[in-house]
């Protein structure tokens, strides 16, 4: 049975088992070795590229995220757009976790600013609406189904940010291969779904 067939549970079913599923993931990330990182960095560089080569008109600006050492890393993925001259925009984190964004300067800029939080860049941070003028949209994820739901750190950092994106920018899920899902994951009211998923081995777009 799906994780979801029973989701009937209202909020609360719904949070325990988006909870036990990002328990499994994250041991899975934490079990994976530098090796595979490495590797899975440069697939997800080498896919996005490809992404972005499929889009119709160019692209000058998109939202990333600046990686933790167990997320799908996004190092080499800054590299290239920033050879490519594209604008990139980070998540900073403002007070309460506010959802701000600043721009990709380079690698030796991004820094855990606070403790538990994610790299950051150092420049000035724009105000959530910045996010609008990203054509595609990185988000990352712990897992992410056919329908294009995805499964956050938890926070609903996300959910809340992608209300402020373009309304014909292309939101993609950034997940490992193994954090597909087959089976629907637990869907809530909030729940934002994304546009499109990038794997280190492949890319595609939900279908609507
Ligand atoms: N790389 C990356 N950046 C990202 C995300 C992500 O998943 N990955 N986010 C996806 O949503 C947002 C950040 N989400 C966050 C949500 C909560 C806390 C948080 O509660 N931090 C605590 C300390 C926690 C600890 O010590 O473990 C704090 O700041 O007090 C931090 C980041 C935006 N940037
Ligand atoms: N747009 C929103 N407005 C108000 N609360 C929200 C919104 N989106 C999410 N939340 C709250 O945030 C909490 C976490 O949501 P959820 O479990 O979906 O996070 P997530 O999608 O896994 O995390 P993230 O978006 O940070 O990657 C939930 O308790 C939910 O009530």
């Amino acid at each position: 049975m799906s994780s979801a067939a029973n989701f009937t549970a209202g909020p609360h079913g719904a949070e325990r088992t988006k909870d036990q599923l990002r328990v499994e993931a994250r041991a899975r990330r934490t079990g994976r070795s530098s090796k595979a990182r490495v590797s899975a960095a440069a697939g997800i560089a080498d896919r996005a590229a490809e992404l972005l080569e499929a889009r119709a008109d160019g692209v000058t600006c998109v939202a990333a995220y600046a990686s933790r050492p167990a997320e799908p890393g996004t190092a080499p993925l800054l590299d290239l757009l920033d050879q490519r001259g594209v604008r990139v925009l980070l998540p900073v984190l403002g007070p309460g976790l506010a959802r701000g964004w600043a721009e990709y300067a380079d690698a030796d800029d991004l820094a855990v600013r606070a403790p538990g939080r994610p790299p950051e860049p150092s420049g000035p941070a724009s105000e959530a609406e910045a996010l609008g003028a990203a054509a595609v949209v990185f988000a990352p994820a712990l897992g992410v189904d056919d329908a294009g739901i995805r499964l956050g750190q938890g926070g609903g950092w996300y959910d809340r940010a992608l209300h402020h994106a373009a309304p014909d920018a292309l939101v993609v899920a950034v997940v490992f291969d193994d954090e597909v899902h087959d089976d629907a994951l637990p869907r809530e009211e909030h729940d934002v779904p994304v546009h499109a998923v990038l794997t280190p081995s492949s890319w595609w777009l939900v279908p609507r």
